[in-house]
């Protein structure tokens, strides 16, 4: 296999490095700084004969090493500061996005795009109608890390392990995503049976500022362990063909009620990318949550610049 990261910034130098040590795949890193990529690149494989992995890393300015990749990472872009919005970002990475798609695609024209630049759902919207390929390739890192996030605090609320929580967060990655305590499950249990509903809504306010929150403590920097990691997994589910349930910003046709909107819902991947969109019995109130979402994504979509 070949994976490509675009962007060999905090999340795209991580996500790298997470993808060289497991060893199931040859790894193309590019960048528009010069230097950045081939040193990064060059410093991992000096460390292969520690680790043991056998893959190959490259790095480069150009797309002629991504040539034949199976699957594209676009971690390339700005990243927020603090006091801003990810939406805010919304004009600079589109440009960004449109020359990453079009020169990725051209020398992978197989490849499944996963979209980590932020605004992601917008982001992964704007792939979908730039490459136009069939919304099984495209999708987005959002409901992983969230419900990560969500994990956890939940695991200190709750002393439990964060592995003991199978998360349920969807919707917009953004200031309308949607925590369900339902579906989110605490060693068999629903978290809405577990804690209080004003328990409830802090976990939830203190999962949707999860990235702000990193933001505002970092200052100079938004989140990259939790991120690349998820998107890691993501990745791996798609290698191994897993078929695993993972929220994702996904482009809808239909599901939930929606359609030509992308947002975080429970998906299963695969060697195609998405094998499924699966939808959960939401009850009136929760999918009234996800329908609102929607329309927050459908703003910033419409504030996409038209080149
Ligand atoms: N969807 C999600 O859950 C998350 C999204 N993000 C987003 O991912 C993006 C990257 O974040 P970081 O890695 O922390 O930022 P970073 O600033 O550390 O890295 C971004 C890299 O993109 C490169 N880049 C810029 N324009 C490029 C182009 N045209 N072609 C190739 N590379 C280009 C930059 O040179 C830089 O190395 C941001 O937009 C951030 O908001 C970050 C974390 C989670
Ligand atoms: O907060 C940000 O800007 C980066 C991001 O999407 C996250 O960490 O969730």
């Amino acid at each position: 296999m070949k994976i490509t990261v675009v962007g060999a910034g905090n999340v795209g130098a991580t996500l790298a490095q997470r993808l060289i040590e497991k060893n199931f795949a040859d790894v193309a890193l590019v960048d528009v700084v010069e230097g950045i990529p081939q040193g990064k690149a060059l410093d991992m494989r000096q460390s292969a004969n520690t680790l043991g992995f056998t893959h190959k890393i490259t790095g480069s300015n150009s797309y002629d090493i991504t040539a034949g990749s199976d699957i594209v990472v676009v971690t390339a872009g700005i990243a927020r500061k603090p006091g801003m919005t990810r939406d805010e970002l919304v004009g600079i990475n589109a440009k960004i996005l449109r020359e990453v798609i079009e020169k990725s695609l051209a020398v992978s024209p197989h490849a499944i795009f996963v979209i980590v630049t932020n605004p992601v759902d917008t982001m992964t919207y704007l792939t979908l109608k730039v490459s136009k390929l069939p919304r099984n390739r495209v999708f987005g890192l959002s409901g992983v890390l969230d419900g990560g996030r969500l994990a956890a605090f939940i695991a200190e609320e709750l002393n439990v392990n964060a592995s003991d929580v199978t998360p349920c967060v969807m919707g917009e990655h953004g200031g309308s995503m949607v925590i369900y305590p339902r579906f989110t499950i605490v060693n068999g249990k629903p978290l809405s049976e577990l804690v209080d509903e004003p328990k409830q809504k802090a976990l939830a306010e203190r999962t949707v500022n999860g990235g702000a929150e990193i933001v505002a403590i970092m200052k100079t920097s938004s989140a990259f362990y939790a991120p690349s990691a998820s998107v890691a997994h993501m990745v791996n589910a798609v290698a191994t063909d897993s078929g695993a349930m993972m929220n994702c910003a996904a482009y809808l046709e239909s599901e939930y009620g929606l359609s030509d909107v992308v947002i975080g819902v429970p998906v299963k991947l695969g060697r195609g990318g998405i094998k499924n969109i699966v939808e959960l019995p939401l009850n009136a109130e929760e999918l009234a949550a996800l329908k609102a979402s929607a329309e927050a994504v459908r703003k910033t979509i419409a504030a996409l610049p038209a080149q």
